[in-house]
């Protein structure tokens, strides 16, 4: 038990798909994963242990932003021994060239924020995807005829903003979409030696205004679920 996850030692696999969205989670395991147990329901961000085709899978959310994950997964991994945290997650595209429901496999995160300095004393504002889980990811949807792009993103703490152009930091990194999570993510896993990757739907065409339904948010978004399901097989 930690202090924002209510689960006891040994109720969470070494694997953890972390979507932001708590109902997300929930979706996946009702629909997804057999023998699942709710093991923490803290603040409703809700954590679930269950089997996918026989290995033991958590699935559990990180809620939105550099901070919000950075507590989840930093507890996940110093208190109860995850390996490899797979965040899947949607995303806002800055070109029209990425189309709603395309898939990504994020290389890079960019970000402005002091998160990985402050915390860590890691300096700079780019942060690579840590350990095996992005190779794993691309040959698994090798495998599953999936087409997923690798990319570097933005980890941004705004979703609204005044101007609606490039921000300097995505056109320096060429990021060609934006979220709010990963950048924190792959900083603590550094730290600590993990492995973690993020897997991005793309819900938002930014310069079009195109968008998916709140709903779909949380239920259309199968192929990234099936995607990360298979490539924990791996691990
Ligand atoms: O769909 P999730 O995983 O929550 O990710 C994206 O959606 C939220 C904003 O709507 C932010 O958390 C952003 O990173
Ligand atoms: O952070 C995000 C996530 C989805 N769509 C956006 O525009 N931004």
């Amino acid at each position: 038990m930690s202090v924002h996850i209510a689960a006891k030692k040994g109720e969470i696999a070494k694997i953890v798909l972390q979507p932001g969205d708590p109902l997300r989670a929930k979706y996946i395991a009702d629909h997804f994963l057999e023998e699942v147990k709710l093991v923490s329901q803290t603040r409703n961000i809700y954590y679930f242990t269950g089997k996918y085709k026989g290995k033991e899978i958590s699935v559990g959310a990180s809620g939105m932003g550099i901070p919000s994950i950075g507590i989840y997964s930093y507890e996940l991994f110093t208190e109860f021994d995850v390996d490899t945290i797979i965040r899947i997650g949607t995303c806002g595209a800055y070109t029209s060239d990425l189309k709603l429901f395309d898939l990504l496999n994020v290389e890079f995160s960019a970000s402005e924020s002091t998160y990985a300095k402050f915390a860590w004393g890691i300096e700079g504002d780019l942060i690579s995807h840590q350990g095996t889980a992005f190779g794993q990811i691309n040959e698994t949807a090798k495998g599953m005829d999936l087409d997923i792009k690798p990319t570097h993103i933005h980890t941004s703490d705004i979703f609204y903003r005044k101007e609606e152009g490039l921000p300097a930091l995505a056109a320096k990194y060429n990021c060609s979409a934006v979220e709010m999570e990963a950048f924190a993510l792959f900083a603590n896993a550094q730290h600590l030696g993990k492995n973690a990757a993020t897997i991005l739907t793309v819900s938002d065409i930014i310069p079009t205004r195109e968008q998916i339904s709140a709903d779909q948010r949380e239920k259309a978004l199968k192929p990234m679920i099936e995607l990360a399901l298979e490539t924990a097989l791996k691990f």
